[in-house]
């Protein structure tokens, strides 16, 4: 296999390959850019016209999509997977995959859409970079543009595999990808209502690109991924990435659901009544009190039909501590 192939071998070496560009035995060039980041293209009279952006990393202990993405890479450099897109591959925290940890001082998840330039640190650098290595990946016209950022999750979960779609006023979330992401298996995708700070927020609102966060299952180390199936994933991605993606519309199974509120931690006052084993997806009775914080702040259940992703009363002040979220229809998409 080519040594570029080895992208997450290097990354977790902390090495530069000696070669940075090479060449597949059918023609497709790899690059590597910068630490976790490797672009690869097509011969020119294979190119479909599609650019994909596939992240994985950007919490540093979520193995399984690392994994995946490791897998697709070896593909193409062994031959065995044939591109007709451009593929820009990013491992989004190589030092906090090194220590197996989500983040070292910062989450890179929260960094983006102009938080990096409030804070200091390797990971507001990291967040610039990935940004930039973004922005000129997909500065070419008259390309289609996906960005799937993969991602597990803290916690066990009622729904196991889902997607979060950003939001960009004026923009209106589209079916056909919806389709897409049922074919590829997540059983259920929340629509955002507004705008964001995470990698996909960025790259949706900002680049035009089409942008997923993708929930694949619950996080463990590297090698210990079993428990978590991206099989349907994997192969819609060799599909994509080869141009023999069947046509689908179809959005039957698919759960839809809206933000309704997002639950913020304004002081190390904040408590979340909510046991520590909680799924993702757990229903919450209207009447129930949520969390408390700093000035007799209350969250009680209003709405009907409620339930809780991501509940982490650990992030620091200012930021997320879960989203509550309903039920929704497709009727607002495009
Ligand atoms: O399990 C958790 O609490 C977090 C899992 C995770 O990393 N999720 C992403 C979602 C990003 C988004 O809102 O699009 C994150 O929190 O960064
Ligand atoms: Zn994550």
């Amino acid at each position: 296999m080519l040594a570029l192939g080895k992208l997450l071998e290097l990354t977790l070496a902390g090495r530069e390959p000696a070669q940075k560009i090479q060449s597949t035995v059918d023609g497709v060039q790899m690059r590597w850019l910068s630490e976790g980041a490797l672009e690869v293209r097509p011969p020119e009279a294979r190119d479909n016209g599609s650019d994909l952006l596939l992240s994985s990393g950007i919490h540093g202990n979520e193995t399984a999509p690392i994994e995946l993405l490791d897998r697709l890479l070896h593909g193409i450099a062994r031959g065995e997977i044939k591109p007709r897109t451009r593929i820009l591959f990013l491992f989004g925290n190589p030092e906090a995959m090194r220590r197996g940890e989500r983040y070292l001082e910062l989450d890179v998840n929260r960094l983006f859409n102009g938080r990096h330039e409030k804070n200091i640190g390797p990971e507001a650098m990291r967040a610039a970079e990935l940004e930039q290595l973004a922005r000129s990946f997909f500065s070419q016209p008259d390309r289609s543009r996906l960005h799937y950022d993969l991602h597990t999750a803290i916690r066990g979960s009622k729904i196991e595999q889902f997607a979060l779609y950003p939001w960009k006023d004026g923009r209106q979330h589209s079916r056909r990808e919806l389709a897409r992401l049922n074919a590829a298996g997540m059983e259920a995708v929340l629509l955002q209502n507004k705008t964001s700070i995470t990698f996909t927020a960025f790259t949706y609102e900002q680049l035009d690109a089409e942008a997923f966060t993708l929930e694949l299952g619950k996080a463990r180390p590297f090698g210990q991924n079993q428990g978590v199936n991206v099989s349907r994933l994997e192969l819609r991605l060799k599909q994509i990435i080869e141009g023999t993606e069947p046509e689908t519309d179809s959005l039957d199974g698919l759960k839809l659901f809206a933000v309704s509120r997002e639950v913020i931690k304004h002081s190390d006052a904040f408590l979340l009544h909510l046991p520590a084993d909680v799924e993702n997806f757990s229903e919450l009775e209207k009447g129930y009190l949520l969390a408390e914080d700093v000035a007799k702040t209350r969250w009680v259940i209003e709405e009907e039909g409620a339930r809780i992703i991501f509940p982490n009363p650990k992030v620091k002040n200012g930021l997320r501590a879960g989203i509550l979220i309903v039920p929704t229809t497709d009727a607002g998409l495009a």
